[in-house]
């Protein structure tokens, strides 16, 4: 049985429908029944606003003996209420928000998305929702704030003990009703209309909405989403970098990790120095040294220079004040080709009033021509472009960016000194060369305590050892243990397991103390940075007594690959030079070979210009004439010029002594 073989013979046309159902039906059909083909424009138009409902009556005529011309008008009633409906509902609604409820629309571009996401999903409303979306990191999508690595909080450890990714259930497009200290609250999503080259994930729009004017319910609402996003890093140092927006040239900071704070304890550095610092800096904190500083009217800011060969501490002290602290770190790199004044100036706008900011590596960016360097330097400078960009110049004294764009030093100058950096922010600056830095830029008030970092020592070494090698608490897998203290029920027998646990721990950091002497005394001194004897005992963390008895091989062969380091370094800066060399007396070459041409093409102008000058012209014949003779009778001419003369004027001229 076909499809068409379920509709009677003409059913199809429109013609059907008066001829076939004029027997049962009375409502618009009965009215029609003697003649058909007036009918027809009204079903067109039923069919028009419900397509297929002529075949569909037709059907249920048929099947069900049903006359669905009845119902008609309350169809349409229906219809037409669900339109008016909807119109009306949206317009009520409007009403209703614009007048009689509060409104806070979350930007996707701001880190509010990510703080109120984070307490949406731990809401029972997102929980309970039936039509959810599920992440492994709720952060925005937005460029500005999609961070690369994830919070390790993100990441949960199961009963199997292998590392998942937490999932995270958030209520769909849609409103979503939700009560909130006794208030009925709606938490909208929706997809925003958008160019199409934006992710799905970036069309969103969120907003929260409570009935009634005061917005107050909501303020508590995003305080306590705030409180709870605080709280989830408050182990750790978040770290903002400075860089441009992606296809501008507008700097920002961008979050890149949030890293658990680094104890300042594993920064291997003088304990007294360490002290020190964390002291100033303690009492540079303090509010009532804020007000110090304000009735005195010295500006109120701190500077630290951290200097030292690479590897050697400096930014893990930054980091593990920044830690120690409780601030925020906020890193610009000089070197970096973000770094110019107009970048840095903004960037310093936008930083908090209690933070960390690390210039990294001043030396880097160009002081190695200082302010008082002579006019000379100063000149080379101006013309040197081989510097990488975004390095600092000495500047001219006009203007604080050079010609090329570049950070001069008083353009950083003006920064370190400028209002943006007089609100409470600790600054350090790092540098591997500060005996090349501008001593203008390290003068007390702009760098008031600094701090040494050298190559590893005896103490050092052994320190790092031990750091290495010591049996720290949280190394121990605790569900495993703890599982087995519980097991035990007796006290005694859990005080003798602590007390073994105890005496082996003991055990092990007196042999870890003497192997990390043996270890010392094994490393040349001042040789080798912390960073690369860590990275040589980090190959053998699991077997200490492997990395004593290697480390000579390693001295030998880093010291082998240094020297070949060096060598091709020398070879490389010696083919530069030459090719430099090459360059210039090619470039030389070419300048005499261009100047001889030019001074060849000039004379030969100038002989032509002669020639075209001596070419002789009616006049010049006769001038000629007149020398020639004059050269040959002198008196005779000396006549003949006179005659001419008087041809010329019409009268003579009484010559002197002329009778
Ligand atoms: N004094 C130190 N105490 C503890 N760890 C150190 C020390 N020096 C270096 N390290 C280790 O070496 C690595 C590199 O250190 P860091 O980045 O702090 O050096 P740096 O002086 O800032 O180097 P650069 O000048 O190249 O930026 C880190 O993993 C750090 O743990």
């Amino acid at each position: 049985m076909s499809f068409l073989d379920l509709f009677p013979v003409g059913m199809a046309s429109p013609s059907f429908w008066s001829s076939s159902g004029t027997n049962e039906s009375q409502g618009l059909s009965n009215a029609s029944d003697a003649s058909p083909t007036p009918q027809m424009p009204q079903l067109a138009l039923v069919d028009f606003f419900f397509p297929g409902f002529s075949m569909f009556a037709g059907m249920v005529s048929k099947y069900l003996h049903i006359d669905l011309n009845l119902y008609l008008p309350l169809l349409l009633l229906a219809g037409v209420f669900t339109v008016v409906w909807n119109y009306a509902s949206s317009y009520l609604w409007e009403q209703l928000e614009t007048h009689f409820m509060s409104v806070v629309d979350i930007r996707t571009d701001d880190e509010i998305y990510n703080i109120l996401m984070a307490w949406v999903a731990n809401q029972r409303f997102s929980q309970g929702a039936r039509r959810f979306v599920v992440n492994t990191n709720l952060n925005s999508r937005s460029w500005r704030l999609w961070y690369y690595d994830y919070d390790d909080d993100d990441e949960d450890i199961s009963e199997t003990k292998k590392k998942k990714k937490a999932l995270s259930y958030t209520p769909s497009f849609g409103s979503h009703y939700f009560w909130y200290r006794g208030r009925l609250l709606l938490f909208r999503r929706s997809s925003k209309e958008s160019n199409s080259f934006m992710m799905v994930s970036e069309r969103e729009e969120i907003s929260i909405s409570c009935f009634g004017r005061n917005p107050w319910v909501l303020k508590e609402l995003l305080m306590e989403a705030r409180q709870m996003y605080l709280q989830k890093d408050e182990h750790k140092t978040l770290i903002y970098r400075g860089t441009l927006k992606p296809g501008s040239t507008e700097p920002t900071w961008q979050r890149c990790m949030a890293r658990a704070s680094r104890p300042f304890s594993t920064v291997i550095l003088n304990e007294k120095t360490k002290q020190d610092l964390i002291d100033d800096v303690t009492d540079y904190l303090r509010p009532s040294t804020q007000r110090w500083y304000a009735n005195r009217g010295i500006p109120y800011r701190r500077g630290y220079m951290l200097h030292g060969p690479p590897g050697t501490g400096k930014s893990s002290l930054s980091l593990a004040l920044a830690g120690f602290f409780k601030m925020r770190i906020y890193i610009v790199s000089l070197s970096s080709i973000t770094a110019n004044e107009e970048t840095l100036a903004s960037l310093f706008a936008e930083l908090p009033r209690r933070c960390v900011v690390l210039l990294e590596d001043i030396d880097t960016a160009g002081l190695t021509h200082t302010r008082e360097g002579t006019q000379a330097q100063l000149q080379n400078q101006s013309t040197d472009d081989d510097m990488v960009p975004g390095q600092l110049t000495t500047g001219n004294g006009n203007t604080n960016t050079n010609s090329n764009g570049r950070l001069s030093l008083s353009g950083l100058l003006n920064i370190l000194d400028g209002v943006a950096s007089q609100e409470g922010r600790v600054l350090i600056m790092t540098t591997n060369h500060r005996d090349q830095l501008d001593s203008a830029l390290i003068r007390p008030g702009r760098v008031d305590m600094i701090v040494e970092f050298g190559l590893a020592d005896e103490d050092m070494t052994s320190a790092i050892f031990r750091a290495i090698f010591a049996h720290l608490d949280d190394d121990d897998d605790t569900s495993e243990t703890e599982t087995a203290a519980d097991i035990i029920l007796d006290a005694d027998e859990r005080q003798k397991l602590e007390l073994e646990k105890a005496r082996k721990q003991a055990a092990h950091d007196a042999r870890v103390n003497i192997q990390a002497k043996e270890f010392a005394s094994k490393v040349p001194t001042h040789e080798f940075s912390p960073a690369e004897l860590q990275g040589y005992l980090m190959k053998h963390k699991r077997d200490a007594q492997a990395a004593i008895d290697s480390i000579e091989a390693w001295i030998e062969q880093t010291r082998k690959d240094r020297k070949e380091k060096q060598l091709k370094e020398a070879e490389e800066k010696r083919k530069a030079d030459l090719k430099k060399k090459e360059e210039e007396a090619k470039k030389k070459t070419e300048e005499a070979k261009k100047k001889e041409e030019e001074a060849k093409k000039d004379a030969e102008k100038k002989t032509a210009d002669e020639k075209t000058n001596s070419t002789p012209t009616v006049d010049d014949k006769e001038t000629a004439k007149v020398e020639v003779k004059e050269s040959k009778a002198p008196e005779k001419l000396e006549l003949k010029a006179k005659g001419d003369e008087k041809l010329d004027s019409g009268y003579v001229t009484p010559a002197s002594g002329d009778p």
